[in-house]
Parts: C-alpha cells; structure tokens; sequence
C-alpha cells in the first residue's frame, strides 16, 4: 500500500532532468514494481522443481533464454523453502546469470571475481567450473565476504575455491597454476614449515581480535595488505608460505600466469530501487539530491568503477577475457546511468591499448538492447522484467607496453 502511494507521487525536477540525462524511462520510478523473483537451480536438483512448486505454492516458470532459471511472482518468499535451506535453489537474477554466462567459463579456467560479496556469481561460476580449475573471490567489505564463504559452505562448493578481504583496485595475488609456479616449492626435499595448512573453520586468536577491534562493517582500504579468509584444499593455497602465496609479479608475468577469466561486477553505491527512491518522500527530496545525484559522489563512484576495472584487467592473462557488469539485486535500478557504464568504458578503452571490447554471443538471444556503445549491452528493468544491468566483454591483446 505504502508503495503504491509512493509511486503515484510526482517525481522531482532535478531527479527528472538526471534520468532524461541518462536516457532512462521516469515510467521505471512510477510503475508499481512488477519484475519476477528469480531462483536458479543448483545442477543436479533438476528433480526437486515440484517440491519447491508446491512449499511456494505456485508454479515456477522456465526463463528459455538461460539455462537453470525459473522466474516466480515478485511476492513469494523462497528464504524459509526447505528446498532454498538444503541447498538446492539459489535466489539470483536473471540478468546477473546473464554477466556470468558472459564469461564462458570452461572447465580448469582460473577465474577471478574482483567483487564477490556476497556471492551468487561466484557459486554460479563454481557450478560452471567442473573439476579442475580454480575461482578467487576479493571483496572490501568484510562481512559481506564472511557471508560469501557461508554460502560457498552451505552449497558445498568451497573445494576450489578461496576468498580475499582485499580492495580490488589493489589487489594482485595470481592463480596457482601448478606447484611449479612457486619455485621455491620445488627447492629440495627440506621440510617447508609455515605453510598454509588444511583451512579450519576454528580461527587463531590473532584474526578473532581483529574482528572485534574492527567493529562495525567497514571497507578496506587499498593501503591495507590482502588477508585470505577462506580456502578449500583445491583452491591453491594448502602447502603455499605466505611469500609464495602473495608473491608479486610483473605485468609481463601476469601476462602468461593471470587469470583466464575476471568478472569485475562493480559497486554501484547508489541504490536507485523504486523503494528506496520512495524512502525519500519521508527524508526530502534534498537529502536524495545530496546522496543519490550529487556530482562529487558520483566522480568518486566513476573513479572506482574504472579503478576496479582497470586492475582486474591488469590480472587477466593475454587473450584472456573480462566481463565487467554493474547491477542491483533491487528492482528497478539507476545503475543504468552512462557515467556508470559507458563512460567507464570508453576511458578504460582510451587508457589500455592492450584490451579490446569483444561481442558477447549470446546476448543475441536474451532480452536486452545494446548499449551507447557497440558491442555493450544493457538489460532494461522494464523490458527485460530483471532487475537491470550493463554488461561489456574485452579481452587482453599482446601488447609490448602494457
Ligand atoms: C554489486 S556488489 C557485487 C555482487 C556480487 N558480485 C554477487 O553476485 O553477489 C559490489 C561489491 O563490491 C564491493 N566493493 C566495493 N568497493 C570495493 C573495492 N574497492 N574492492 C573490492 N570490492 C569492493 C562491495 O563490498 C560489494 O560487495
């Protein structure tokens, strides 16, 4: 009800010239919010559609254009399905599935999430993985990470995978190819000590102090050095010393032992959901100019976007590929704006000669239009029914100086 009032309320000028700049609909901010719920089923649970149909008690309808999906009515709750506690269904968007089919996982990739919290792509990209391979998840905030490796836990997929409270713009621990990547593994027969063993949930002393004296939710800054949360035993840590482990490396290394696949899904700070722009009928319409179209907030914003892009590219190996996506699990969202996308884009383009924006196949065949600029594509809430998103692919070309 409340909603429905809120969304009959005339917008503001200055919203209105902000989403006429951006050449989005005002229609996304007055319709009630219609767009369906998505769950994917994880592989292997193909059976349990019924069950979940009848805990919910409607029917789950099959999104054609990609595989696992099913849509349901925005209403229904999955969180307390038994089918959603065991393990079986995760809650994602469509679209969000869309950016991570955009990668082309294949098995025995060494792929790269640079913003994983708190996770549905990454156990996307796992379940696409197969048994070889490997996926490392970095994410600045802390606790959203923590809840990343709860997932990766309840749905049993940590084996190979490993999580970094780190800030992406910084980040630079590689993939472990194969033991003889870390030359000193190979030094001798003398007996390594202070190497990562068999990670253990039971956490020394040293990180339960650290969390505590962290305190509230904060990001990390790029100052602080990368901390490993998480690691199954296949993921390339156990048997590493921490020197191997964050090792640095020239670019021309990272050039051959990168990752054969990032997917930078950037942070888009403002939270552009019909909700929360209705939030600001009760704060006033000030406070939205101040927090959601404010021009310093929204360079920073740019800057970040193009920082974290910049250097999840910087880890790709040549001829390697990048999916980099912005989107909300809100409905309805202004991740949509060309400074957040486009522009992004085109300045990487100008400041990287080694990458290359590359077509995304599929896309032909989902319900998205191409964005400003070609080969870039973008998921429009209203005629998509996601909740939104941009997505670009490039690849890392040889080049002598990158
Ligand atoms: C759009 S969300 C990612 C959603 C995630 N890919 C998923 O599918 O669940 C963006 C994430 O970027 C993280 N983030 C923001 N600034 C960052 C930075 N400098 N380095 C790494 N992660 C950052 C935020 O903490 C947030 O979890």
């Amino acid at each position: 009800m409340e909603g429905e009032n809120a969304a009959m309320a005339p917008l503001p000028e200055a919203f209105l010239h902000f989403l006429e700049a951006n050449g989005l609909d005002p229609s996304l901010y007055t319709a009630i919010d219609s767009t369906p719920r998505y769950i994917r089923l994880k592989p292997g649970c193909e059976a349990c559609i019924e069950e979940v149909e009848a805990e919910v008690k409607c029917n789950l309808e099959k999104v054609e254009w990609l595989s696992g999906f099913f849509s349901l009515p925005p209403h229904v709750q999955i969180a307390g399905s038994r089918a959603y506690r065991e393990g079986k269904i995760y809650g994602i968007d469509a679209a969000s599935g869309a950016a991570v089919m955009a990668l082309e996982v294949s098995p025995g990739d060494h792929v790269l999430d640079l913003c994983a919290a708190p996770g549905a792509k990454l156990c996307m990209i796992l379940d696409l993985l197969g048994d070889s391979g490997s996926v490392t998840g970095v994410d600045a905030a802390r606790h959203r990470l923590a809840a990343c490796r709860t997932m990766l836990q309840k749905y049993m997929l940590g084996d190979q995978c490993r999580l970094f409270v780190a800030d992406g713009t910084s980040f630079s621990v590689i993939p472990t190819r194969s033991r003889s990547d870390c030359e000193s593994c190979e030094s001798g027969s003398e007996e390594r000590v202070d190497v990562f063993k068999e990670w253990t949930s039971r956490r020394p002393w040293k990180e339960r102090k650290r969390a505590v004296k962290s305190g509230s939710p904060q990001l990390v800054s790029s100052s602080q050095p990368p901390e490993v949360i998480y690691y199954g035993h296949r993921s390339g840590v156990v048997g590493l010393t921490k020197g191997e482990l964050f090792k640095t490396l020239s670019d021309n290394e990272i050039a051959n032992k990168g990752y054969d696949k990032v997917l930078v899904d950037a942070e888009c700070t403002h939270d552009g959901s019909v909700k929360h722009i209705q939030k600001f009928e009760h704060w006033g319409w000030r406070t939205l100019q101040r927090r959601v179209l404010d021009a310093e907030r929204t360079d920073d914003l740019h800057a970040l976007q193009l920082n974290l892009l910049t250097n999840g590219f910087r880890l790709l190996k040549v001829g390697g590929s990048l999916v980099y996506s912005t989107c909300r699990q809100n409905t309805l969202s202004i991740s949509l704006t060309v400074a957040q996308n486009e522009d992004v884009v085109e300045q990487f383009l100008k400041e990287n000669r080694a990458a290359e924006l590359i077509e995304i196949d599929a896309a032909r065949n989902w319900p998205c239009k191409g964005g400003c600029i070609p080969k870039t594509w973008r998921f429009d809430p209203l005629t998509s029914r996601t909740s939104g998103l941009f997505i670009a692919k490039f690849t890392k070309l040889v080049f002598s100086d990158f």
